[in-house]
């Protein structure tokens, strides 16, 4: 992939990770998955290897969306009278919405807004899909651009005004529980889909004040960034019948009177993308699970004066054997020298590296290195089979996973009072009983300038304290909570 990214790229190492931001923005760059060059602030260009694995990562997640849903595609443009309909939807996005008013030198009688997300766009429709319980699980959902008039700090993959890669399930079931049920599927979905990406997480129940304009309840994924911010990596909302009364969406029940449709509604944006990139990536560039790397081998043949032949003959060989069993393969006989060539392809995260020299060829045998580990061992060249593949590619799985969750468990610690919390939060989540009134989540924003994620659905692993106890600002009933600095 010799993507020319039109600046002459400075071999120089990229600053450690724990520059984290600085790390983040080279990597994008260097490693070329987002250019951030276009001309309008939060948009970005999706290169093409950074769009490989853009590709990869979501066929998964339509892998799995495709179990129980429909894919769909709606229009990108919504009606004022749509959008405007459900108060605190609209409110919620108002400061947010891209107005389209003209249609060349016409000016629109009615002002259209570019998505923001499409509950205004999809329920009118639904409206006209849903007559009876029999048309009930409805589930679909679509892979779009939305437009979000951002004016926090944006950043490729993290937050952009245009947000290239939304996935969003929508869905309408005959009463609350049967939504209810949905939302628990949502979740497991979202768990299946990141512990495939070996990403850990947290499982948060947004506050009343923080949770999707229009929703009943918001359930969040985040996880946590390695300079200790929490990034929103998913969201889950209940609906209730909110957006069916707005819209008028009733179906017949089977013995003949008209019930509002409860709805359930889900996204993920290329955050998942920003994820795998933070939370795996190390001093020297991307490391990525071997099922979305884009490059899951690179031959690099060690050249010699006057063995050219005899090397390239065998790396060829090996080559054609790993395309024939279907691994996206790089044979890198450019004339780089070797050093350069393992720089660039440790940047780009190939995940195993295989190296042939003469004395190699003479040996029958091949130099293998994995990306995560970076330590070399030779083996013999029959050796090199299909089932041995997969058990490299389940190993790399549970180490980088093990090392993704260690790096984010030492990230989370317990607190029961405020000061010593104050310091740690600058680079680390804190978990607390809080009891989720808005006026300690004050005290918690001004005096600490934190905020409250929500209450943990599940702490699980991170913290074996029990579930309730007292509020650590008022000393009230407080459940189990987190305590973060975001993006
Ligand atoms: N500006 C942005 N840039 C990148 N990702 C974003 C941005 N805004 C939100 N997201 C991601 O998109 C996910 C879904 O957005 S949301 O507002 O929470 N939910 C919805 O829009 C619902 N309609 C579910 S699809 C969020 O969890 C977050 O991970
Ligand atoms: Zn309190």
């Amino acid at each position: 992939m010799s993507q020319n990214s039109g600046k002459k790229k400075n071999i120089e190492t990229l600053p450690p990770k724990e520059n984290f931001s600085e790390w983040y923005h080279e990597v994008i760059h260097r490693a070329e998955i987002m250019d951030v060059r276009y001309p309008i602030k939060g948009l970005y260009v999706w290169f093409p290897f950074g769009f490989k694995i853009r590709q990869l990562v979501y066929g998964k997640l339509r892998e799995l969306l495709d179990k129980e849903h429909d894919e769909v595609y709606f229009p990108a443009l919504i009606p004022e009278t749509e959008l405007g309909k459900e108060g605190k939807h609209i409110k919620g996005f108002e400061d947010e919405v891209y107005w389209v008013t003209h249609g060349g030198l016409d000016e629109l009688d009615v002002k259209l807004a570019l998505r923001p997300t499409s509950e205004t766009a999809m329920y009118p429709m639904f409206k006209l899909w849903i007559r009876s319980h029999t048309d009930m699980p409805l589930r679909v959902y679509q892979i779009v651009n939305t437009f979000r008039y951002e004016t926090k700090h944006t950043r490729p993959l993290i937050r952009l005004r245009e947000i290239t890669s939304f996935k969003e399930a929508h869905t309408a079931h005959r009463n609350f529980e049967e939504a209810e049920e949905q939302v628990k599927d949502a979740v497991k979905l979202y768990k299946e889909f990141y512990d495939f990406l070996a990403i850990p997480y947290m499982v948060i129940r947004r506050p009343e004040w923080d949770k999707f304009p229009g929703a009943v309840y918001t359930i969040a994924f985040d996880t946590i960034m390695p300079d200790g911010r929490t990034l929103q990596i998913g969201t889950v909302h209940h609906l209730g019948n909110n957006f069916a009364k707005t819209f008028d969406i009733k179906y017949e029940t089977p013995d003949g009177d008209h019930e509002y449709v409860h709805q359930t509604c889900y996204g993920i944006s290329e955050r998942c993308v920003a994820a795998l990139i933070s939370v795996h990536g190390d001093d020297n560039g991307l490391i990525l699970p071997f099922e979305v790397s884009p490059v899951q081998f690179v031959i690099i043949p060690v050249l010699y004066k006057g063995k050219e032949e005899e090397v390239m003959e065998v790396a060829e060989k090996v080559f054609n054997k790993l395309k024939g069993l279907g691994y996206r393969t790089v044979l890198d006989s450019g004339d780089e020298r070797p050093g350069a060539k393992y720089y660039k392809w440790e940047l780009k995260g190939a995940t195993i590296r295989i190296e042939i020299g003469p004395k190699e060829v003479e040996k029958g045998e091949i130099v293998v290195s994995f990306r995560d580990e970076r330590k070399k061992f030779s083996m013999s060249m029959d050796e090199l089979t299909d089932e041995k593949i997969k058990a490299w590619a389940k190993e790399i799985k549970s180490r980088i996973r093990a090392r993704a969750f260690a790096g984010m468990k030492e990230k989370v610690r317990y607190f029961d009072n405020l000061d010593e919390l104050r310091g740690w939060i600058r680079t680390g989540v804190a978990i607390v009983h809080f009891c989720m009134s808005e006026e300690c989540a004050e005290v918690i924003e001004k005096d600490v300038s934190a905020g409250i994620l929500g209450k943990f659905e599940e702490a699980g692993e991170w913290c074996d304290k029990d579930i309730t106890g007292k509020c650590i600002v008022c000393g009230r009933e407080g459940y189990l909570s987190a305590i973060s600095r975001s993006y």
